[in-house]
């Protein structure tokens, strides 16, 4: 089955502020199918967490609509937006936003826990993401005891956890050290096996050049690039 798991359609986002008006999004489309891993790249103010956050449903567009798993996210209520959320998307963000005060573990059950499942399926199916993505010896690790490198992997185990259909990433290596950056690198290449659809955006050309294809914000659309 081949169907869309993501669209948007003439998406705009106008900021306004008392009598200044910054159009940053003015018509975006995009599919986004099955598995496919597309890169978002734009000059800085450009729009890409813009439009990151409106695919996500944690801003409402202007214009225009984000269609995920059949439903027009911005007409829905707060609470099945939040259930759709973590039902079928994972977020990564540049910075890890992992919960300081639970480990590794506890941190990566978070999105089954709150989904309803029990706790010790959600530990077993943690443990199993976090062996996947080379932390399995970390589960009782605190963020704060763990590395930079080592927090960005946690947060991708997270995002994957509840099997979504489409992982968002916001430089996901932009606050890491070389050594680590390459690590998370390699591993998102990794998990391009999987199912999961992501949009990554990135100042990195190296994520880019490891995606199936690579589109540019500019003027407040998407053009294909490359
Ligand atoms: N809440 C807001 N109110 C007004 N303007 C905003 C708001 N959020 C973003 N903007 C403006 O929208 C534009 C796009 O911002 P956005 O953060 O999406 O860009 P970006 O491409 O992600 O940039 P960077 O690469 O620097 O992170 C910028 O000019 C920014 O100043």
């Amino acid at each position: 089955m081949n169907e869309v798991v993501l669209h948007c359609e003439s998406l705009a986002r106008v900021y306004e502020d008392g009598d200044k008006v910054v159009e940053v999004l003015s018509g975006v489309d995009l599919e986004l199918m099955p598995g496919e891993k597309i890169a978002v790249v734009g000059t800085s103010g450009s729009g890409k967490s813009t439009l990151l956050n409106l695919l996500g449903g944690l801003d409402r567009p202007s214009a225009g609509r984000v269609v995920l798993g059949g439903a027009d996210m911005a007409a829905l209520a707060e609470r099945e937006l939040c259930a759709l959320r973590n039902q079928r998307l994972g977020f990564v963000y540049q910075f890890h936003h992992l919960l300081p005060e639970f480990d590794a573990r506890e941190n990566v059950a978070m999105p089954l826990l709150i989904g309803g499942e029990t706790r010790r399926e959600s530990w077993r199916r943690a443990d199993e993401i976090l062996a996947r993505v080379g932390m399995d010896h970390r589960l009782q690790h605190r963020p704060g005891q763990l590395s930079g490198g080592e927090r960005q992997r946690v947060a991708i185990a997270r995002a994957l956890v509840a099997s979504p259909d489409v992982v968002l990433m916001d430089e996901p290596t932009g606050n890491l050290d070389p050594d680590s950056a390459a690590q998370v690198l390699a591993l998102i290449d990794e998990l391009g096996e999987s199912s999961a659809a992501f949009v990554v955006v990135t100042h990195d050309p190296a994520i880019a050049a490891h995606m199936n294809r690579t589109l540019e914000l500019r003027g407040g659309v998407l053009e294909s690039r490359g």
